[in-house]
């Protein structure tokens, strides 16, 4: 796809789509739990679509009436054996999270994903789910899909995480529903606790203090509100901080503090900005950012904030062109096990526009006040990767060129319409 500098400031009003974490897992706890569970302000992305096939071949009755589901289920007991192999596509948190609620029904099933969620490490949930008791076969050690599970007779753990992911815990707690006895997980750096509060919405017997404790009551169904995603708000975050003259206003954006380190970091550089209409449904904060053009600083990005911010490091590194001075972003190896090496994709693409970005082990330093020329840039079918060049395009000289564009439909499916809108 060719993109042209925008000459237009950025300006109005935006309505950014359903978090894709919380709407992953308003499909899994909406079937799990009997009952009938509507879920609003849905995000229709591809990902979360997969999520939906997987329970629709367990059996659950699942209606999507454009971004309201209506999940009509008979409970977790009700599941039936799916006679084909479940794919979960591009979708890592699809992958994890579903590893853990197969693991726990008792039958078998095969599942598998595209290219690049092949080559994504699986092994970080299978060994607790093994620890559980689930009988877990594939390559490498059953580190990699696809995968066969015998699931079912599961025992509670205790289990420290090892990595900084939520999709490591949250296969844990959905394992932890179907075990025996109680299950404890503890995770030395906080992540994303949207399955914490959601089953504690669906009536869960959880207790979340430094050490999550969880036993497997049977969940009820519940009505779900999607908050906006603050990670795809973060493209026009960064865009209306980047595009001189801009003021965008992102209503109804999730604000939970576990993914608010874009905010942080934005703040710290000197953007603009400010948040309003503030309200809390089911343990998870929303509202309305608004933010403008501003003059900005480069920082250092690295610790307790990185998994605050994860999946906006490759904006977060547009932005950082555009500060004055350097941004170095470090602990964030977690970057190279993505959709690809968010890493390499960055660096890759900003040399091709003649921005100085230099990648190391954890991460990569920035160098800002950056000139951007224009050239052909590649997305490796990432989406976030090819949003972030698409926001560029915005403030170069000349036409950037991107391979492939239709990733993006993955977690922002009206992307392009968007920032037509706010960018005439
Ligand atoms: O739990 C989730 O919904 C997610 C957790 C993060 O992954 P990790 O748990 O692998 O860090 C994040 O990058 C991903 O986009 C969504
Ligand atoms: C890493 C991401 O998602 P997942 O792990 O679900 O593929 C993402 O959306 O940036």
């Amino acid at each position: 796809m060719k993109l042209s500098p925008c000459s237009n400031a950025l300006n109005g009003i935006l309505e950014i789509p359903g978090d894709k974490s919380i709407s992953h897992r308003a499909v899994i706890l909406g079937s799990l739990a009997k009952g009938t569970t509507k879920v609003t302000h849905f995000l229709t992305g591809e990902d979360c679509l997969r999520t939906i096939n997987a329970f629709k071949l367990l059996g659950v009755d699942i209606e999507v009436d454009n971004t309201t589901l209506y999940i009509r289920s008979n409970g977790l007991s009700h599941f039936k054996e799916p006679k084909e192999p479940i794919y979960f596509g591009n979708s890592g948190t699809t992958a994890r999270l579903m590893l853990g609620v197969l693991s726990g029904l008792p039958f078998f099933t095969t599942s598998y994903g595209d290219d690049s969620l092949t080559s994504r490490p699986m092994d970080r949930v299978i060994i607790p789910l093994e620890q559980m008791g689930a009988s877990i076969n594939g390559r490498s050690d059953a580190s990699y899909l696809p995968l066969s599970i015998s699931g079912g007779g599961l025992k509670g753990v205790q289990y420290v995480l090892p990595v900084k992911s939520a999709q490591v815990k949250s296969a844990i707690l959905l394992a932890s529903l179907f075990a025996e006895g109680t299950t404890e997980v503890i995770e030395p750096t906080p992540t994303r606790n949207h399955s914490e509060n959601m089953l504690k919405a669906f009536g869960a017997d959880i207790t979340i203090e430094d050490t999550i404790s969880i036993t497997n009551e049977p969940l009820t169904a519940t009505d779900v509100f999607v908050p906006g995603d603050i990670s795809s708000a973060a493209f026009f975050m960064v865009a209306a901080a980047i595009v001189p003259g801009s003021n965008l206003t992102l209503k109804n954006v999730g604000l939970n503090f576990t993914r608010t380190g874009i905010i942080d970091v934005l703040t710290e550089m000197g953007a603009s900005i400010s948040i309003s209409n503030k309200q809390t449904i089911s343990g998870e904060d929303f509202g309305d950012i608004t933010i403008s053009y501003s003059k900005l600083q480069g920082i250092v990005i690295n610790g307790d904030i990185i998994p605050r911010l994860i999946d906006e490091l490759p904006i977060i590194a547009l932005l950082a062109t555009q500060a004055e001075g350097e941004t170095v972003i470090g602990d964030a190896e977690e970057l190279r096990l993505k959709e690809t090496d968010r890493i390499e994709a960055v660096v890759e693409g900003f040399t091709t526009l003649g921005a100085k970005v230099k990648s190391t082990k954890d991460g990569m330093i920035i160098e800002g006040n950056a000139v951007l020329g224009g050239g052909s840039v590649n997305s490796y079918n990432d989406h976030r990767i090819a949003m972030m060049y698409a926001i560029a395009s915005l403030i170069t000289q000349k036409e950037v060129v991107i391979d492939d564009v239709s990733s993006i439909a993955i977690s922002y499916p009206n992307f392009f319409q968007d920032l037509t809108s706010v960018c005439s």
